[in-house]
């Protein structure tokens, strides 16, 4: 479980600068919500994610995952909780390790430092089953670095790290946006397949509408550092892109209104 309460993100507060990035956010994830979050540029989104992931503090507010109140907590504690996969494939993994190093260290997070250590052989057998898994050929590559991979298949690896330790919560970070749309659509096969076989909670920024829709079973807009538009069960699995922008459209009659007056 995933709770924002109130929560309030200001950068460069009281200057001619100052952006309100968060206002008053209030967000629930029950245990298995995949949640998608929509917004136009400079909405909040990512503020959400990285307060989320414990990389900024909140103004204001509480962030809960399950009984725990990680309000305070540094992103390298809060990372015992969440995985996540950034837009950049290069960003989640580390070129100069192999590929069972990299599983090695993400496979460590929130575990006992004697488990840390060593690539024994049952954790190779591990491996290689999640491997097969993302049916990409990357079981018989377990010595490979990783800086030869392919975009799609770095981002693929990142999904199974962020994944398959079982973190409480997922967050994805638009993060089929940089691939080319045949490896898009696989990252996003992929992502259902360990959301499911997982079993997690889920949080996705996407400025893809179609994909919005399609994953997840609740949808969120955001505009102005607020959330401004929820759909969530049968609302959501009947809307279409169509749907979404008449919504955005209207936001657009509330900015110019603001504007003018
Ligand atoms: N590190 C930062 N320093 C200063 N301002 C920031 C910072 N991060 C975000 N902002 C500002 O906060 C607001 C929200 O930004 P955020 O990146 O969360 O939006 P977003 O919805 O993710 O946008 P995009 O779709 O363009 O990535 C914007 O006005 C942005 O300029």
């Amino acid at each position: 479980m995933l709770e924002l309460r109130d929560v309030k993100k200001v950068f460069f507060p009281h200057t001619p600068n100052e952006r309100v990035a968060l206002d008053n956010v209030s967000l629930r994830l029950e245990e298995r919500d995949f949640v998608t979050v929509i917004g136009s540029n400079g909405a909040g989104k990512s503020t959400l994610l990285n307060i989320v992931a414990g990389v900024y503090r909140p103004d204001a507010g509480q962030v809960h995952i399950d009984n725990t109140d990680v309000t305070r907590q540094p992103d390298h504690k809060v990372a015992r909780y969440v995985g996540r996969v950034f837009q950049d494939p290069m960003a989640g993994t580390c070129p100069n390790g192999t590929v069972e190093q990299n599983l090695s260290m993400a496979y460590s997070r929130g575990k006992r430092r004697g488990l840390r250590q060593s690539l024994t052989k049952a954790k190779r057998a591990v491996f290689r089953e999640e491997l097969q898994a993302l049916e990409l050929g990357l079981e018989n590559r377990l010595k490979v670095d990783v800086g030869l991979l392919s975009g799609g298949q770095r981002q693929a690896l990142s999904l199974l790290m962020a994944t398959f330790s079982n973190p409480r919560i997922l967050l994805l970070d638009e993060h089929t946006a940089a691939l080319d749309p045949s490896r898009a659509e696989l990252i996003t096969e992929l992502t259902e397949k360990a959301v499911d076989r997982y079993e997690l909670t889920t949080l996705m920024v996407t400025h893809n509408m179609a994909q919005a829709l399609r994953l997840g079973n609740r949808l969120i807009m955001m505009h102005a550092g607020r959330i401004v538009f929820e759909l969530s069960g049968e609302d959501k699995k009947n809307a279409t892109v169509q749907d979404l922008l008449n919504e955005f459209a209207k936001l657009k009659v509330m900015t110019d209104r603001t504007l003018l007056t």
